[in-house]
């Protein structure tokens, strides 16, 4: 698998990094931080759909949560090395996205943000949580994913609230690490 580090505001480099793969994607995009089951539901979807379409995978995810960006907050259970590993020995995705979380990220309009998921990462495919966000003010939802790519693309998993990284975290601030750990894939020590 490779790990890419991007800038979202340097598409001419990122076009150059992807260039190579040469066939569009099937892509999950999110923080997956401690990558709980609802995380590694909506991964084994991607990867599914990648065997069943023989498309390569992409996983985006970011330096940073943005709600800790937004408020100077550090709340990460894993670190983007720890994803990685898991994603790769796991899923056997081909292709990691770390994009850089800084103001242009942020202030990246959810109509750009699509774009450059069609156009620059030639995404095809789209697997995400009812729930899903992106773009400026968590502006973009699922239904902005279906207009784009087609109702038949994108797989929207029912959200089950049960399950959060913010509740994840909010059991590890109460030292209740065994209950955080019977949800997360990658453990707390
Ligand atoms: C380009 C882009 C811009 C975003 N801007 C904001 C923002 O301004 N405010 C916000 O609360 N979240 C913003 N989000 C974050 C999303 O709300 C969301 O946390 C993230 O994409 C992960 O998805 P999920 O947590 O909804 O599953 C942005 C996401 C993307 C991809
Ligand atoms: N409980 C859940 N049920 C269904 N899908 C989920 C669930 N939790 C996360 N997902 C999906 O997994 C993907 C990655 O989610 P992400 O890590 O960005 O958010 P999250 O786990 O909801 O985190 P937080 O609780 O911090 O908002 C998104 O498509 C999201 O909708």
């Amino acid at each position: 698998m490779e790990l890419i580090k991007i800038e979202i505001d340097n598409l001419k480099v990122i076009a150059k990094k992807i260039a190579k793969f040469k066939r569009p994607f099937v892509a999950t995009i999110g923080n997956f931080d401690g990558m709980h089951l609802y995380h590694q539901k909506v991964l084994a979807k991607a990867k599914e759909w990648s065997q069943y379409y023989d498309l390569p995978m992409v996983v985006i995810s970011f330096s940073q949560n943005i709600y800790d960006y937004l408020n100077y907050e550090e709340n990460r259970i894993t670190s983007t090395k720890q994803k990685a590993e898991y994603i790769e020995k796991v899923y056997e995705s081909e292709l990691f996205i770390e994009v850089l979380t800084n103001d242009e990220l942020v202030n990246t309009p959810k109509e750009t943000f699509l774009n450059i998921l069609k156009e620059t990462f030639n995404i095809v495919r789209v697997v995400e949580g009812a729930d899903f966000r992106f773009g400026a003010q968590g502006k973009g939802t699922v239904i902005d994913l279906q207009a784009v790519f087609g109702l038949e693309n994108v797989w929207v998993e029912p959200r089950a609230n049960e399950i959060s990284s913010t509740k994840i975290r909010k059991l590890l601030k109460n030292g209740d690490k065994q209950a955080a750990n019977d949800l997360l894939g990658i453990k707390v020590k």
